[in-house]
């Protein structure tokens, strides 16, 4: 699986180089209609976060768990994110291009920093959470060539979010996409929280379904730029 360091991390053999793209914003912002979108054309392969295992591991629902009680189950939930995540990133490529829904920065950098700052998720649980995220970013190879960032507004998010009604979801506050918004904005707009690990292109994703389809259309090039595709 591994076949090389480089610069003291652990690179996965890949023989040709190949594009790996972020799709990042808020809950409901419109990631997975994006996702969608371009699964469409050939040569690009797409990576939907693994919900449907938060939701349900050997049985369990982390996801649920930690709607209900976050200072119980944050990090239970966090842990799980952290892992499928890693592995999401550390799977094979079977195309040229690769989008993928979110990545273990945003898992860290917005959702563990969230239940941390709004005094949900106990200190050590946070020490625990991060010793592992330091150690996994700083020994292994993560490739991203360009982050998306879905610009919506919490409002908007919060009418698309009881449009999906998802279970779990039903008990999410306005102000909690507001938290969440503000932490995507400090690290992918104003760049003063955390480590940007790639550029970022950023589209605003407020409108109506096909409004944003075209926009879609018209980033493709500057989407898929460095690509055959
Ligand atoms: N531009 C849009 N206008 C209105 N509704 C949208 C738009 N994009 C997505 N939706 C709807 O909003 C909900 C959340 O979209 P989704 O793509 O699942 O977001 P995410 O993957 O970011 O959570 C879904 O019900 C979806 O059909
Ligand atoms: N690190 C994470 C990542 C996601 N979640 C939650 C947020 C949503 O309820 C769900 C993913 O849905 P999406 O944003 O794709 O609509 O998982 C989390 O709590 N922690």
């Amino acid at each position: 699986m591994f076949s090389y360091f480089s610069q003291g991390k652990l690179v996965r053999n890949e023989k040709e180089k190949k594009l790996v793209i972020f799709i990042e914003g808020n809950i409901a912002s419109g990631k997975t209609t994006c996702l969608e979108y371009f699964s469409k054309t050939s040569n690009i392969e797409v990576l939907t976060e693994p919900v449907s295992k938060w939701r349900n591991v050997r049985g369990h629902n982390p996801l649920g768990l930690m709607y209900q009680d976050p200072t119980r189950w944050g990090i239970t939930l966090q842990t799980y994110v952290q892992l499928t995540m890693l592995d999401r990133h550390l799977s094979t490529m079977s195309a040229p291009v690769r989008m993928m829904e979110r990545s273990i920065y945003s898992a860290k950098y917005i959702f563990v920093e969230n239940l941390f700052r709004s005094g949900k998720m106990p200190e050590v649980d946070f020490a625990v959470l991060s010793e592992w995220f330091e150690w996994i970013t700083q020994n292994i190879a993560i490739p991203v060539d360009l982050i998306v960032y879905l610009q919506s507004s919490p409002q908007t998010c919060h009418e698309r979010l009881k449009e999906r009604c998802r279970e779990e979801e039903k008990i999410i506050p306005l102000e909690y996409l507001e938290a969440i918004h503000q932490l995507y904005e400090d690290w992918l707009i104003k760049k003063t929280s955390f480590n940007v690990p790639a550029p970022v292109l950023v589209i605003p994703a407020d409108d109506d379904l096909q409004k944003m389809l075209h926009r879609y259309e018209e980033n493709r090039e500057k989407i898929l730029a460095g690509s055959n595709v």
